[in-house]
């Protein structure tokens, strides 16, 4: 694994550096290359990038080349494909990080920031900042210690920013170990970010709550969005549906990948099923279900039952369509470039009670909604059992 000696961590990335050496290269000669790859070029001469090997000294540097390695290069060389000739086939020899390093960056970031109290807006800017201890604040204001911001002490060791789908991983992260408590202080964050953040012209599509997502998801709705695409669906329940596998498109293919980044699950079908893609009619809604299928119609699927719901919203409404979880009282209202995701079991593989859910009919407007439905095959070492039958 990369994540367990720093020098593993420099070393990658000087590959990247290069990497990014040849891409600009290739640029520069008139070569076509995707716009993810223009876009890390560009973040890499932001002045918080820093010098490559300094830079993986910083916990959230090192958590972001990992990241960048796992998900944007892997995207790029699928999305790429003559990358052997933009790269060389050298650099392409070298092993990249898994998911387990990315994961184990996450919790090295968590135990660095419990153990140092970090603060955590600091962190998330890049910065490490060491918070007071509670036993040391005083209210004499002459003897209040001061926050320590470290990676002032040092220049090079700025690091660039986290986005909000890393703050999200990172809460989930911290979920699945059952660090309730840091879960909760990321997952807060991430909501904080979202609803903070107002849209600006030129920012990409899905910046909102995944973005990550890049501008997909216009190019997603297109293959269901024509006359004659929707002709092919089946009308349940006053609303459309219609499936997307991942071959339909790069983009597809790109967000099942997401999906499988923000969750750790195997999303690669028939693990995970298509995109379901959904056009609510007038009045249009769907009453309270479970998406976890009945035994008997699981017992007919080689991926057996759904363990996990991934939700997003593909278009804002005007009134109404609020997807509600009628049991945890919970409503979740449809905000356009949002995700919501959910599990449909415990790790025993029994149904959550909590999990019933409905979409309200949509008032004024138009709701698309797509989902990712994730299987127990092919999860089973992602997603292993506890050791209580509650867990
Ligand atoms: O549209 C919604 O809000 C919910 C959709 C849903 O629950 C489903 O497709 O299973
Ligand atoms: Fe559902």
């Amino acid at each position: 694994d990369f994540y367990s000696a720093t020098f593993r961590l420099e070393n990658l990335a000087k590959v990247e550096q290069r990497m990014v050496e040849s891409s600009r290269r290739y640029i520069q000669q008139g070569g076509e290359v995707p716009s993810a790859l223009q876009s890390l070029c560009d973040s890499m001469s932001h002045p918080g990038y820093g010098a490559p090997g300094r830079m993986v000294h910083s916990p959230v540097g090192a958590y972001l080349l990992l990241r960048r390695f796992h998900r944007d290069w892997a995207d790029i060389m699928e999305e790429l494909p003559n990358h052997a000739d933009v790269f060389g086939q050298a650099e392409l020899e070298h092993s990249f990080p898994s998911a387990a390093d990315l994961e184990g960056s996450a919790l090295a970031l968590l135990r660095l920031q419990g153990v140092y109290n970090l603060d955590l807006r600091s962190l998330t800017e890049g910065e490490v900042v060491m918070n007071c201890e509670r036993s040391q604040t005083s209210t004499d204001d002459s003897e209040r210690c001061q926050p320590v911001n470290l990676s002032r002490l040092t220049g090079q060791l700025t690091s660039l920013p986290l986005g909000v789908s890393d703050v999200f991983y990172i809460g989930n992260v911290a979920h699945k170990r059952g660090e309730f408590y840091y879960s909760a202080i990321w997952f807060n964050l991430t909501l904080t970010l979202v609803t903070q953040r107002t849209p600006s012209e030129g920012d990409p599509e899905l910046l909102q709550v995944l973005e990550a997502l890049g501008d997909s998801y216009s190019e997603v709705r297109t293959p269901c969005s024509s006359e004659e695409d929707l002709k092919q669906f089946v009308l349940v329940r006053n609303v459309v549906t219609g499936w997307l596998p991942d071959e339909e498109d790069p983009v597809v293919a790109k967000l099942s990948r997401r999906v499988a980044h923000i969750t750790g699950l195997n999303t690669t079908f028939p693990t995970g099923d298509n995109f379901q893609v959904l056009n609510y009619g007038l009045g249009g809604q769907y009453e309270p279900h479970y998406d976890h299928l009945d035994d008997e119609v699981s017992r007919t699927l080689v991926q057996a039952n759904r363990i996990l719901t991934f939700l997003f919203y593909l278009s804002e409404v005007d009134a109404g369509g609020a997807t509600v979880f009628t049991v945890a009282n919970i409503a979740v209202p449809v905000v356009k470039n949002s995700a919501v995701m959910f599990e449909n079991t415990n790790k025993a593989l029994v149904r959550s009670g909590g999990s019933v859910h409905a979409g309200c009919p949509v008032l004024i407007g138009s709701k698309w909604v797509t989902n990712k439905w994730i299987h127990e095959v092919g999860n089973e070492l992602q997603r292993p059992c506890g050791l209580t039958p509650e867990e």
